[in-house]
């Protein structure tokens, strides 16, 4: 068994859509990045890739390539299980925690546990996505972006 971790951060801005797990959230802002920016999906990825030591998303996707201009993060994600799956890994469980001080996201958790466990092809009680606030404080408390943090195990 191998555990790998994954972090990622996205700025919040005016004319983009939120999409957290794949998941269209009714918001005035969205994140800001060359694909869609999914933030919580970019640690998760990372966290899979980490644990089976095969470098990080920016190395496979990277965000010079117009090929993943908008891509949605879900087909990454896809592509990542691919990847380790090539060298003989399996998932495990992920667990993901998601850093927004807006907008509440608890009703839509369930649709995006939904997402990644038909993603990784793995039990939806495998999968854990979780939201927490930072009461206000640093740049997540301010609401200038969305940060995620994902721990993931592959056997
Ligand atoms: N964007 C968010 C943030 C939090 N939640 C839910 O609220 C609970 C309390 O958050 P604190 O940061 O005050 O501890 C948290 O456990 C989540 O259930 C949310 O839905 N959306
Ligand atoms: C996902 C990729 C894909 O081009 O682009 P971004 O959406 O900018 O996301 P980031 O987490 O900054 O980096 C990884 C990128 O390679």
């Amino acid at each position: 068994m191998r555990i790998g971790q994954g972090y990622d951060v996205h700025r919040l801005v005016e004319g983009r859509e939120l999409i957290l797990c794949g998941v269209k959230i009714p918001y005035g802002l969205g994140l800001l990045g060359h694909s869609d920016a999914d933030v919580a999906l970019h640690a998760l990825a990372d966290a899979i890739l980490g644990a089976a030591a095969m470098r990080d998303i920016g190395y496979h996707f990277p965000d010079t390539d117009p090929a993943y201009a908008g891509a949605d993060s879900r087909r990454l994600l896809r592509r990542v299980a691919e990847i380790i799956a090539g060298k003989g890994y399996s998932i495990g469980n992920v667990d993901v925690t998601i850093i927004a001080q807006r907008p509440k996201l608890l009703n839509h958790i369930p649709q995006m546990i939904e997402n990644i466990a038909a993603d990784l092809c793995i039990p939806t009680d495998c999968v854990s996505v979780k939201a927490t606030t930072t009461e206000h404080l640093g740049f997540t408390g301010r609401g200038e972006g969305i940060a995620a943090l994902a721990v993931a195990l592959i056997n």
